[in-house]
């Protein structure tokens, strides 16, 4: 009985449960989280990657991305500054220990989006996020978003394709995700998301805020 109770401290004491979203390029992370953000937006605090590709239009930099040189980007890994990293379509993208705890200390729900790679590295850490998988009806649907948001020249479409069949045969395995949501109608899925967080979203509701 004891153990549960200090168990129970404990974990509201820690704050929050990180959240990981992942899935194929394309799937919709980008598109749920931006949902998710706006409705709590006192909930929930992005983690914000650093990458070595090139901003798309629009994309701001410190907000959607930290965007990088190959080099400031290897010198960070070799400094230990970064709790995952991986090579995604040709590009370097990564998590700094800063980025996650910059949120965590606002008392937020820190949402870290990334790929497969990242999901293994992070399972051998102790940030204990819960894991949500976000794929797509089918490959055929998966491309053809990837394609109508033209962001893609063809070989990074391709590429991504290929990581997107990998990554939806090992969304199937046990124990990899929590919570796999195929995101067909995007408002069905968004009330999904919704529902598998909202235990965290109440802890977070009942926590006085911090500056
Ligand atoms: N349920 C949906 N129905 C139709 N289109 C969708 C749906 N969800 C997302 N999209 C569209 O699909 C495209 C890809 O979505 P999004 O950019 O959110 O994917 P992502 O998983 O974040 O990709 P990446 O990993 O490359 O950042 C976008 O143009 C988005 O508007
Ligand atoms: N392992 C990590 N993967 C990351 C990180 N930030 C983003 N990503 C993933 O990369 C792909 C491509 O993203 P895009 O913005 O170029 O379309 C996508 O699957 C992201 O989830 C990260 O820090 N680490």
């Amino acid at each position: 009985m004891y153990m549960r109770y200090f168990s129970r401290l404990f974990s509201a004491m820690a704050g929050p449960r990180p959240v990981v979203l992942s899935g194929p390029s394309g799937a919709g992370k980008s598109t749920l989280l931006k949902k998710l953000m706006k409705e709590y937006d006192s909930v929930f605090g992005f983690s914000v990657s650093h990458t070595t590709r090139k901003p798309r239009p629009g994309e701001v930099n410190g907000k959607d991305y930290h965007y990088v040189s190959r080099e400031a980007m290897q010198a960070g890994i070799d400094n230990g500054e970064f709790i995952e990293n991986a090579v995604f379509s040709g590009n370097m993208y990564g998590t700094s220990k800063a980025a996650v705890q910059d949120v965590q200390a606002k008392n937020l729900i820190c949402i870290l989006d990334i790929d497969m790679q990242g999901v293994r590295n992070i399972k051998g850490t102790d940030l204990n996020p819960i894991y949500i998988s976000i794929q797509p009806p089918s490959m055929h649907v998966l491309e053809k978003r990837l394609r109508d948001r033209k962001t893609e020249c063809e070989e990074s479409l391709q590429r991504r394709l290929q990581a997107a069949k990998v990554d939806m045969e090992l969304s199937k395995e046990e124990g990899m995700f929590d919570v796999v949501i195929i995101n067909n109608h995007l408002d069905d899925a968004y009330v999904q998301l919704k529902d598998s967080l909202l235990e965290e979203i109440n802890k977070v509701k009942q926590t006085p805020a911090s500056s």
